[in-house]
């Protein structure tokens, strides 16, 4: 379904080439929940960044249902670690966007803009400005924005990052439930190892910039899967366990340098 072969990313800065991601070989199923972790600046955004076809891999090639990603992927619905939020829209407003860009009337809108918002836990808050919302509000009017326009795959980049411990245990389930309904295929990039293994069906590990795909490690769990349970598994333990293994060492050097 996407296919990186052989992608490698540079930027110029100062004249000088910064190499983001190198050789990034994967491939995703249709369908698959694929989580992503890896230390901080090592390219994750950048090979989300080619999949929505908002940047061109500087070397290799990035395929979405076997179609070179050239130009902006329309395939998919990508939430960034940025919000896109409009200022002068209310929260109801900025979730109807999309709908409102696909001609959908008024009342269908308000009702899949109401159902979003409720699931995101904002009702009561549909008027509110988005410079009136807390950060870790804001992102969930991006996560509702995102999903009421139902895109085939989910891009998402540290979704959750910025909510308290209970509502993230909360949304992990709700998209969890989403992905099990309707079968979407997402890459979830998070720096949690935690939550990449309680929501993927692989966790891909990367190293430090420029980053390489260190390991891919598949959790043999259900598809349906308790949130708030899944720790005290042995497989998650095995799991994690092995994944922390391969992830620290790629933190050593940065901790060793503070
Ligand atoms: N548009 C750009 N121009 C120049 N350099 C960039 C650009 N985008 C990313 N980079 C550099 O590429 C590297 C990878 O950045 P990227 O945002 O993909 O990392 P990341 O793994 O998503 O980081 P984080 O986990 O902190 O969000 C970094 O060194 C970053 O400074």
């Amino acid at each position: 379904m996407i296919e990186f072969t052989n992608v490698s990313k540079y930027f110029e800065r100062d004249g000088k080439r910064v190499l983001a991601a190198k050789d990034i070989n994967l491939k995703i199923n249709q369908g698959e929940f694929l989580t992503v972790i890896g230390p901080s600046g090592c390219g994750k955004s950048t090979v989300l960044n080619m999949c929505a076809g908002l940047m061109k891999p500087s070397f290799g090639e990035v395929k979405y249902k076997k179609q070179l990603v050239n130009g902006i992927n329309t395939s998919v619905g990508y939430m960034t670690q940025k919000d896109n939020l409009l200022p002068w829209r209310t929260v109801r407003g900025n979730v109807e966007i999309g709908l409102e860009i696909r001609g959908i009337g008024k009342k269908e809108r308000e009702r899949e803009s109401a159902s979003f918002i409720e699931m995101v836990g904002l009702k009561g808050f549909e008027n509110h400005y988005p410079q009136e919302l807390s950060g870790g509000m804001r992102r969930r009017v991006s996560l509702a924005k995102m999903l009421v326009y139902n895109p085939e795959t989910l891009l998402l980049d540290e979704p959750f990052g910025a909510l308290d411990a209970q509502l993230r245990l909360i949304l992990q389930d709700k998209l969890l439930q989403i992905w099990q309904e309707t079968g979407k295929t997402i890459i979830f990039v998070t720096h949690d190892l935690d939550e990449a293994v309680l929501l993927g069906e692989r966790v891909a590990v990367f190293s430090k910039r420029p980053g390489t795909i260190k390991k891919v490690e598949e959790v043999k769990l259900p598809k349906k899967r308790d949130v708030y349970n899944l720790r005290m598994t042995d497989e998650f333990r095995k799991v994690h366990a092995n994944l922390w293994q391969s992830l620290r060492e790629e933190f050593v050097e940065e901790v060793n340098a503070v």
